[in-house]
């Protein structure tokens, strides 16, 4: 068999083993530890909690989840990073570190002196960013990906990255969507989404990398801002009901794409990160909770807020990117798999978002 070089950066292997890899000047070898794909958790003992890092924390995702982990796993177990100046409720609330993860040394010291042995990985520029600015998207979403699979394969971690309905195009079925089909998405955001599916899959089949990830739908949420990406009109407008009682819309009023709560998204991905590995019959599962377009969410919120008044002003590269995404994922593998359900309906969804946003404007009329 002829040599190959698996990786950027690794040096070239003969074969498929022995699989003694040099990653960027330090040699590791996955099948010296062991072959099969669990032996990552036992990097730490059973009865110890694992030491988690999440990159991109400050983003609409990564505090929610830093909370409810740190519930589980107490709160200096949990490391949140990002490249941005923490707000001082975040700063106060558990460790937060400094970590660009374009600085693969910076990264790896992380890693090392904090005995991390679970890496969450949400840092990335969302969908209508990435395509206001492809290189830094390409830098960030690609580079910086390829940064977390060494450091993570060589040191043993358990890594989580969030996929996305995004990582599906045009030509994939959208109604419903299956875990296995075309995956041709037109943005930069899902090309290196489906880049990053078929990375992990490789070092988790290669070196035994214990890879999980699940496709997220849009995600609503009331205490955190979005990323500005497709489906954020779905958060935004509960501020504006709330606030102006005005909304105006920049996806077109019959635009079905998956959406899901906050609670739900983040209860997943806790969920699927102890499923035990002989339940994962898969590394990348959708997960899916409902599906609406604006015109329905409007209707809902109006049952609360009578007098709200959207008008649509459509915005022509957000739009072209939510008519290239699924209507409805198909997410039956993660429910038989490992027992994934989700909590909220549209109405349960609605009424939590109001009260919150609700009572959110309320303490700041009254400051
Ligand atoms: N929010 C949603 O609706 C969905 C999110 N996801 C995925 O979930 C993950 C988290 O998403 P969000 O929190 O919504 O994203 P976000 O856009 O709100 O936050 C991303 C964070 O990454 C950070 N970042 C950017 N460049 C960085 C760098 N060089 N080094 C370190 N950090 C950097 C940003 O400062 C930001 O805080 C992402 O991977 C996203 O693709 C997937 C589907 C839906
Ligand atoms: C669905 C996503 O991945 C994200 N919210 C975006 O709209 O870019």
């Amino acid at each position: 068999m002829s040599c190959v070089r698996a990786v950027r950066g690794l040096a070239p292997v003969c074969g498929f083993q022995p699989l003694t890899v040099l990653s960027r000047g330090v040699s590791f070898s996955p099948r010296q530890v062991a072959s099969d794909a669990s032996f990552h958790s036992v990097s730490f003992s059973e009865s110890d909690h694992p030491r988690v890092l999440i990159t991109g924390g400050l983003g609409q995702l990564g505090v929610g989840l830093a909370k409810l982990l740190r519930k589980q796993f107490g709160k200096y177990n949990v490391i949140l990073s990002d490249i941005r100046k923490p707000p001082a409720h975040v700063y106060q609330s558990g460790p937060f570190i400094y970590s660009d993860i374009l600085d693969y040394k910076n990264l790896r010291e992380i890693v090392v002196n904090n005995r991390i042995s679970w890496l969450i990985h949400y840092s990335v520029l969302l969908s209508a960013v990435g395509e206001a600015n492809v290189s830094l998207a390409r830098d960030v979403n690609i580079t910086g990906l390829h940064n977390i699979l060494d450091i993570t394969a060589e040191h043993g971690l358990r890594l989580f990255i969030p996929s996305t309905i995004g990582a599906f195009g045009p030509t994939s079925p959208r109604d419903p969507t299956p875990d296995l089909c075309i995956q041709r998405p037109r943005t930069i955001y899902g090309v290196s989404k489906v880049h990053a599916e078929l990375m992990g899959e490789y070092y988790h089949h290669r070196y035994g990398l214990d890879f999980r990830c699940l496709r997220y739908p849009g995600i609503i949420s009331a205490d955190s801002q979005p990323g500005r990406g497709t489906t954020d009109y779905a958060v935004q407008i509960f501020h504006d009901a709330v606030k102006a009682g005005r909304f105006v819309c920049n996806l077109r009023p019959d635009t079905r794409l998956p959406m899901m709560f906050i609670d739900d998204c983040l209860r997943a991905t806790l969920e699927v990160l102890e499923a035990p590995p002989e339940t994962l019959g898969m590394r990348t599962y959708n997960i899916s909770a409902l599906s609406f377009t604006p015109e329905e969410l409007v209707q809902e919120i109006r049952r609360h807020l009578p007098d709200l008044q959207v008008t649509y002003e459509i915005d022509p590269v957000r739009q072209a990117i939510a008519d290239s995404w699924p209507m409805v994922l198909d997410d039956s593998s993660a429910r038989s798999d490992w027992g994934w359900k989700h909590n909220y309906g549209l109405p349960e969804l609605v009424q939590t978002m109001l009260n919150f946003t609700g009572s959110d404007s309320r303490k700041a009329r009254a400051k």
